[in-house]
């Protein structure tokens, strides 16, 4: 992409509404424009590095057998009579009336919606167990929605459902997202932490919520040192025991965020425990017939007896995973991409466009890139040297390519790799080898 032809409303200054590093270089970066409180538009910088994020969290699903489909943002208000959430939902949910007078609402969340499509459909326990996806909007009118995405009122999640036919089945469906959950985060560059968790509006008994740790986060959590140095499982597959043991592995050292840390109950010594802040970007919950029940989704059991599918949903703040990739991934001069997630793979700095030379080498060296696959947002503008690095610097691609008259004379590129800051002169064959 030619940043002659790209739209990348970048800013000099910080604005001064963004409270968060984040939120501050989202806008500096050009990546979203407000529409309104708590509700952005997303710019194209923004917008594919939400489209990265959003597919290793599809592809992690898909890996983990979950079914994906797309349920409305707009649900009957009926639905959620039927689970009693209509009334105690409360004021965080935006409520709709169309022309015909009919109630409805704009879903902060689809437990009752993917019930009701559950319950149309599956009448046996040969048909478990199930679990259904969906990357789609959400609407919660926050009574505070503040810095930037991180709690927005329009923000986008992954949430997925899973049916069974008892409780063992659905601890089963409940290690498995969380297993995929570990992977997920990985590949995302972040490191995301496990700590049991309240239960909140979406209810059940057994929750897990994931924590990416960042000074700036809204959750203080306490956790045992060691849990940093657990290994991510990598595995395709795993059975049911080896999922069992995953999950107890990485849930049997103390972490607990402020709101469920018990200082008397911790029996963590002193020298091993560690306060950080942290950014809640999933939650998982068991929470068995609490929506089947009233919704009357049941199956028709081994032993031929109607029985009440035990479920769970899992939910992932992709949305918010753009600002907290950043919050953990970001230095003095702007955002540091993980390479999984980066809006470019390279950006290529042409140091005098206009001269015929360095043009010539930049569009070749560009061709070779693309052509190998490598997506490179190449600064063909005329800004000066200085400005052209602080803005790569600032979007946080992951390398520069930097060519200039001295360089094109003795054949070499200038590479910088951003997350060390360490600068090479290469061949551009080298340079090519490097970056592809
Ligand atoms: N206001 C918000 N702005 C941005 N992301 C949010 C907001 N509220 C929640 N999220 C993200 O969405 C994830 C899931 O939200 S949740 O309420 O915990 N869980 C659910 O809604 C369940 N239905 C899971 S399927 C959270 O972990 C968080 O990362």
């Amino acid at each position: 992409m030619r940043l002659s032809q790209f739209f990348l409303p970048t800013l000099k200054e910080d604005p001064k509404e963004a409270q968060i590093v984040s939120h501050r270089l989202m806008l500096r970066a050009g990546m979203i424009q407000q529409s309104s409180a708590g509700i952005y538009s997303w710019l194209p910088l923004g917008h594919r590095v939400l489209k990265n994020i959003e597919n290793i969290v599809r592809e992690e699903q898909n890996r983990a057998g979950a079914l994906e489909i797309l349920m409305p943002t707009l649900q009957p208000a009926d639905l959620w009579r039927e689970s009693g959430r209509y009334d105690d939902y409360g004021k965080e949910m935006l409520r709709i009336t169309d022309r015909h007078d009919r109630d409805m609402l704009y879903g902060p969340t689809n437990e009752e919606q993917v019930t009701d499509i559950f319950r149309s459909h599956v009448k046996s326990y040969k048909n478990l167990p199930l679990n259904l996806y969906h990357i789609q909007w959400k609407f919660r009118d926050e009574v505070r929605p503040r810095f930037g995405i991180m709690r927005g009122r329009e923000f986008l999640m992954k949430d997925a459902y899973s049916f069974d036919l008892d409780y063992e089945g659905a601890k089963i469906a409940y290690n498995n997202m969380f297993v995929a959950y570990l992977k997920t985060f990985a590949r995302l560059g972040v490191k995301a932490i496990p700590l049991r968790a309240d239960t909140g509006p979406i209810g059940g008994d057994l929750s897990h919520e994931f924590i990416v740790l960042a000074d700036t986060g809204e959750s203080e959590v306490f956790y045992h040192k060691d849990l940093l140095g657990l290994e991510t499982p990598t595995q395709a597959e795993y059975s049911p025991e080896q999922l069992q043991s995953i999950v107890d592995e990485w849930t049997g050292y103390y972490a607990a965020a402020d709101d469920m840390h018990d200082a008397e109950a911790c029996d963590v010594a002193e020298s091993d425990l560690i306060t950080r802040r942290g950014i809640e970007v999933g939650h998982i919950f068991h929470f068995g017939d609490k929506y089947s029940k009233p919704l009357g989704a049941s199956v028709a059991g081994p032993d031929g007896k109607e029985a009440v599918v035990s479920m769970g949903s899992y939910g992932i703040g992709v949305s918010r995973l753009v600002g907290g990739i950043i919050e953990a991934s970001h230095d003095e001069n702007g955002i540091i991409w993980p390479a999984s997630v980066a809006p470019f793979d390279v950006g290529l700095i042409n140091l005098k466009s206009g001269d015929e030379a360095c043009d010539t080498a930049c569009t070749e060296f560009y061709g070779k890139l693309t052509n190998a696959g490598v997506d490179v947002l190449y600064d063909d503008t005329s800004g000066r040297a200085g400005e052209k690095f602080a803005k790569m610097d600032l979007i946080g691609l992951p390398w520069q390519a930097t060519i200039g008259p001295r360089g094109v004379k003795s054949g070499v590129v200038e590479v910088k790799n951003r997350a060390s800051g360490e600068k090479q002169e290469l061949s551009l064959d080298d340079a090519l080898k490097l970056l592809v």
